[in-house]
């Protein structure tokens, strides 16, 4: 190897969401590119997070749906899962969507660098190359594109102990008979619902005062109470005092108000670090916040000139459409635009059966923002789709200004609510009043057709 880099228009360290969308249209473009990944074609998401979870879920329900097929008219025996049709289902799904990203990396025109980079310099990396050897690649701009991995509390114990994660859960050499899985935000309480459909006894373990602690009371109760139905033991409010595994091979968890929780493993997802450590960003000039997440500005600029930062490594919220989105706004402020992040509207889907969806204001943020609402309730055993599907579990909520007659927000937890919250948002993006929704004509029998009768629970403005 020279001492003389490499020379790009456009390094992207870090092949996640964001970098690789981003490497692949500037490629197309014309530029030059080069894509630095350790090893995972395509990012977290579709190895390790979202897809072989999602793809697991949809097992889950099977389990489920097999479970009360009688209710369907369906004799059917069982449904018993079996971890090795479950692996390779998990890892044909994953393998699929890898093999299409590398053929579209390949089709674009970027050069991608298998290793594990770190910066030596401004805008200059170092590549320990998978296949041995070093590669010295420098960009005109560069972006940095990491990610997070899971955050391990210290906790007594532990490490000695042995835990899972949810990327060493997800390999699923095992079922676990008996799961704990510490920590009731999005991870846990997909994992835990998820294992429990398969058969485990889940104890989920949450530290705080409630089951997924960014939502409105009520809504987290409503999952609460799914939970319970579904046969796992909740435990919140409680922390870890310390873990142990004892000769037999059980682990023995004590809690701080004394209690003793037993199982086979452990899931710790207590959130997500940032993987900025060994990446030598303080010699390329970028500065990270006491978390260790990189600072950007709202145009996603990095201290450094010309280095930016995406995804969540960025701090942005940890979702992939909003990578996604850091792509978009990149791309367009390397040809001289200056789209921000400021205000975006976010929403969100948590797998649990049914699904949780969340987009704007929860009823909690509008109050305390001081706006004047009125709250749409709705369980969702009114809505007639429902009803067919038997699956009549859930509950909606709407907030929306009483001045202003906008939406500020919505919780809707039922069948299918990730795909009905998208008329929601867009409704919110067009600045459209709450009545339309109610008084739109919505094809029936859909779970979407809920929105007329959520929102018929409101009053109307007097007309003046
Ligand atoms: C279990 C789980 C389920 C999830 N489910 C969902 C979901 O359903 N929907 C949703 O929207 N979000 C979900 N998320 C969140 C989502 O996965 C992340 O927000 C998203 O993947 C972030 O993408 P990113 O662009 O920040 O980078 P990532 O996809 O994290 O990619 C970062 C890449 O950088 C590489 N890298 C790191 N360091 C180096 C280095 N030094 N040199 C070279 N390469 C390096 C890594 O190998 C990795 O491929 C889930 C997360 C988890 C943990
Ligand atoms: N469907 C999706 O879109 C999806 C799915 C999974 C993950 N994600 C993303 O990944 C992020 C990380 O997920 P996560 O669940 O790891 O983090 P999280 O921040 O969502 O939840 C972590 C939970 O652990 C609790 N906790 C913290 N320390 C604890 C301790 N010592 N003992 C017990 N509880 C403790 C917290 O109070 C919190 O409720 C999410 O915030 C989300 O953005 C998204």
């Amino acid at each position: 190897m020279t001492d003389r880099p490499e020379e790009f228009d456009l390094l992207v360290v870090g092949g996640g969401k964001a970098g690789k969308t981003l490497s692949m249209d500037v490629a197309r473009s014309g530029q030059r590119v080069a894509m630095v990944e350790r090893g995972m074609i395509g990012g977290s998401c579709i190895n390790v997070a979202c897809i072989p979870t999602k793809a697991l879920v949809t097992s889950a329900r099977a389990a489920r749906h097999l479970r009360g097929a009688s209710a369907l008219g369906l004799a059917v025996e069982g449904g018993r899962v079996d971890v090795d049709l479950l692996r390779a289902h998990k890892q044909d799904v994953v393998e699929g969507m890898v093999a299409a990203n590398r053929q579209q990396f390949l089709d674009s025109g970027l050069h991608l660098v298998i290793g594990q980079a770190r910066f030596v310099g401004p805008r200059t990396v170092r590549v320990s190359l998978a296949n041995g050897g070093e590669r010295l690649l420098s960009g005109a701009d560069v972006v940095i594109n990491t990610g997070t991995r899971p955050h391990l509390p210290a906790v007594p114990g532990m490490a000695e102990a042995g835990v899972l994660t949810s990327e060493t859960l997800l390999r699923l050499d095992r079922l676990p008979a008996r799961l704990v899985v510490l920590g009731g935000g999005t991870v846990g309480v997909e994992f835990a619902q998820m294992f429990a459909s398969f058969g485990s006894m889940v104890t989920l373990i949450e530290g705080g005062p409630r089951l997924l602690t960014r939502e409105d009371p009520d809504v987290s109760d409503a999952v609460l109470r799914l939970f319970l139905d579904d046969g796992i033991d909740v435990r919140v409010g409680v922390a870890v005092a310390r873990i142990d595994r004892d000769v037999a091979g059980t682990v023995r968890v004590t809690l701080d108000d004394g209690s003793l929780v037993t199982g086979d493993d452990v899931l710790v997802a207590v959130g997500r670090e940032p993987v900025t450590d060994g990446l030598g960003l303080d010699v390329a000039g970028v500065r990270l916040n006491e978390r260790g997440f990189v600072v950007v500005d709202e145009h996603l600029r990095t201290s450094a000139e010309r280095t930016w930062a995406a995804g969540d490594v960025a701090g942005s919220p940890q979702f992939t459409h909003v990578a996604l989105d850091d792509y978009r706004i990149i791309r367009e402020n390397l040809a001289g635009g200056q789209r921000s992040t400021v205000d975006r509207l976010i929403p969100y889907t948590v797998f649990t059966t049914p699904e949780l969806a969340r987009v704007g204001l929860t009823e909690t943020e509008a109050r305390r923002a001081g706006h004047d609402i009125q709250v749409a309730h709705l369980p969702v055993a009114a809505i007639p789709r429902a009803r067919t599907l038997r699956q009549t579990e859930g509950m909606w909520k709407a907030i929306v200004d009483t001045r202003t007659d906008r939406i500020l927000g919505a919780a809707l937890l039922g069948a299918e609510a990730g795909e009905v919250i998208t008329s929601v948002q867009l409704a919110m993006l067009a600045g459209m009043p709450w009545t339309a929704l109610r008084d739109a004509i919505i094809t029936h029998p859909t779970m979407t057709e809920g929105l007329n009768l959520l929102f018929a629970s409101l009053r109307s403005r007097p007309v003046r």
